[in-house]
């Protein structure tokens, strides 16, 4: 049976771990703190609608308690996987993929796309920790549409009945590991599938996470509160033409289909990842979802002034919350 990892097992991590488990997947999971004890100590619950399992997981802090792996899944936050990459030597043997499940734009993104030295962006990974232990040439990217959080040590709450999870070549291939990735998630995961441009998928995401990481993060409110009110839709839907104007002059023209969008956002009253990581004092993903977003303007030259506005009064949000957090 095929040995999988979910590194970073938080909220969404969690919930993939625990349907891979539950599936009988042989999962196990890195994580730390009181989250890790909980999962040691009473098995990883996952809350979803009515549905409420606990299931037995190994998890561990340590890579080297696991060994190998066929594949390994990253759920860390962006700002954290520079940091961890040299720790995951000992999950990889030389061909084991590693699928990074992660909001914003990726630190492999230019990958293969320009010329060589233009490929690597500094903001994502700032030491080149990731280009030099894990490399391009192991990633699938993966993006995540399904809303959770970590109610509690142990506990994670999944917070709509469709999770997909998009997972792709970074040359666009369905290749055999590719598909291979994709089946043993889909065990427990009916809604993951490979996908032939996850370049497309991420603009697409990112058309998502700009207005509702922003707005949700300044104002406090749910995804679905924010398209309640006429002012702050106005907002959303100004963000949203920033967005697709930065994702067209890099290639990708988005159809921005608003009933669509809110359909998405409207159906929960979900707590952005980066509300939950504000109200908890916890670094955002400023630089993968926000700050690498106006590089990718600023380059095509393209005005983005809502989303200016709208990242210098968060950034500020969030230097004085975390400020807060360590008094
Ligand atoms: N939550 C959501 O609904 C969604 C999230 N996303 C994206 O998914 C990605 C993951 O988000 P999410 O699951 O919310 O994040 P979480 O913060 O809940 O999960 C990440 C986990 O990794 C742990 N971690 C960090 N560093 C280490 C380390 N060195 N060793 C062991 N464990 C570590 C964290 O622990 P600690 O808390 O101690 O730092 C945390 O438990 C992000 O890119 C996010 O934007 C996308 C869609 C929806
Ligand atoms: C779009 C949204 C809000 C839920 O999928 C998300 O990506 C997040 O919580 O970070």
């Amino acid at each position: 049976m095929k040995k999988v990892c979910v590194f970073g097992a938080g909220a969404v991590g969690g919930h993939i771990a625990a349907r891979l488990a539950q599936a009988g997947v042989d999962v196990s999971v890195i994580a730390r703190g009181a989250h890790l004890k909980a999962m040691q100590t009473s098995g990883l619950r996952l809350i979803a609608g009515t549905e409420d399992v606990t299931v037995p997981v190994r998890a561990s802090d340590t890579p080297a308690d696991l060994g190998p792996q066929d594949l390994v899944i990253s759920t860390l936050k962006a700002q954290a996987l520079g940091g961890v990459a040299a720790q995951m030597a000992p999950l990889l043997h030389d061909t084991t993929p590693v699928v990074y499940a992660v909001n914003g734009v990726p630190w492999w993104y230019f990958h293969g796309r320009v010329p060589d030295a233009a490929t690597r962006l500094p903001r994502l990974d700032p030491d080149g920790a990731l280009w030099r232990h894990v490399g391009p040439a192991r990633v699938l990217g993966c993006v995540i549409r399904s809303p959770n959080e970590l109610v509690e040590p142990g506990v994670i709450r999944s917070m709509t009945a469709t999770n997909r999870f998009l997972v792709g070549e970074l040359d666009g291939t369905l290749s055999p590991r590719l598909l291979d990735a994709v089946s043993v998630m889909k065990a427990g995961l009916p809604g993951a599938e490979a996908t032939s441009d996850i370049r497309a998928d991420i603009w697409n995401k990112l058309l998502v996470n700009l207005p509702t990481s922003l707005l949700s993060s300044l104002t406090t409110s749910t995804t679905k509160e924010l398209i309640e009110d006429d002012g702050v839709r106005d907002l959303y839907v100004r963000i949203c033409q920033e967005t697709c104007a930065i994702a067209a002059r890099h290639g990708y023209p988005l159809p921005l289909d608003l009933n669509e969008q809110f359909g998405y956002v409207g159906k929960n009253a979900h707590r952005p990842s980066m509300l939950q990581d504000l109200l908890a004092g916890r670094p955002l993903e400023l630089d993968a979802q926000l700050l690498a977003m106006q590089d990718l303007a600023r380059q095509a030259e393209v005005p983005t002034p809502t989303i200016d506005i709208a990242v210098t009064l968060l950034a500020q949000r969030a230097r004085s919350s975390f400020q807060a957090s360590l008094r």
